[in-house]
């Protein structure tokens, strides 16, 4: 079956240099995803509009954050992506940041292997693939990013991810409409695990598509 947005031009627009590689994504699970219980049978033929451009469209805020970690002189920045599943959005965000080292944590042994099967064959050298609970991950020293998609409410994943964000870093992640309801419900959790100032961004996917929400809390 053939995806809708193959041969779209706002895939060049919204992936820029990272196509090739992500084509070669979009391949592997068009071929493999499905069998291997990574997407739904429906997911086949918009592949890019809700998994890829989905994804792609965190990467301009998760760059936002590294950038102020320049300004305070740090070269390099760490990003890491909890509950990665099929690879959403770390390994497109490992393809469209490919000078900083990215963390896929995920606990699923099958995940695993696929993720560790994309990162080797896609060649991206930046990608580390660690089989954990994010809750078992040693907090120190912790992330610049972390970054997550469809893992959990605001109020669980707080307590997940906020401990692996070194102070001053961010956590930045895929929310759907209830963005703004999930961070009020969650105030007590955020603020209890370091958090501050959390907010959200309504994040443009591509020309004609239904934008996305980005959660951004800052850590102590
Ligand atoms: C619904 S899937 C979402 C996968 C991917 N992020 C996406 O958006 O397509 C949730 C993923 O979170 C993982 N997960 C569940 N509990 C977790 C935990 N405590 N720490 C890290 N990952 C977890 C699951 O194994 C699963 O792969």
């Amino acid at each position: 079956m053939a995806d809708e947005l193959d041969g779209s031009p706002i895939l060049q627009e919204a992936l820029g240099d990272a196509l090739p590689v992500l084509e070669r994504f979009h391949a592997k699970l068009e071929a493999e995803g499905e069998l291997k219980g990574l997407i739904g049978p429906r997911d086949v033929s918009i592949l890019w509009e809700r998994h890829i451009l989905n994804s792609a469209a965190i990467v301009p805020f998760i760059k936002d954050a590294l950038g102020e970690d320049r300004v305070e002189g740090r070269k390099k920045g760490s990003i890491a992506d909890i509950g990665s599943g099929g690879g959403f959005p770390g390994i497109v965000v490992a393809a469209m940041i490919p000078n900083v080292p990215v963390t896929l944590i995920e606990p699923m042994e099958r995940r695993v292997e696929w993720l560790q099967e994309c990162a080797d064959e896609l060649e991206l050298g930046n990608v580390t693939v660690l089989r954990a609970r994010a809750e078992e991950v040693p907090a120190k020293p912790g992330f610049d990013v972390v970054t997550c998609r469809a893992v959990a409410p605001m109020t669980k994943l707080s307590g997940w991810t906020l401990p692996l964000v070194r102070p001053h870093g961010h956590l930045v992640a895929l929310k759907g409409r209830s963005a703004q309801a999930e961070i009020d419900k969650a105030a007590k959790e955020i603020r209890k695990n370091g958090g501050l100032n959390p907010r959200v961004y309504e994040a443009p996917v591509a020309e004609g598509l239904e934008p996305t929400h980005v959660v951004i809390v800052d850590k102590r």
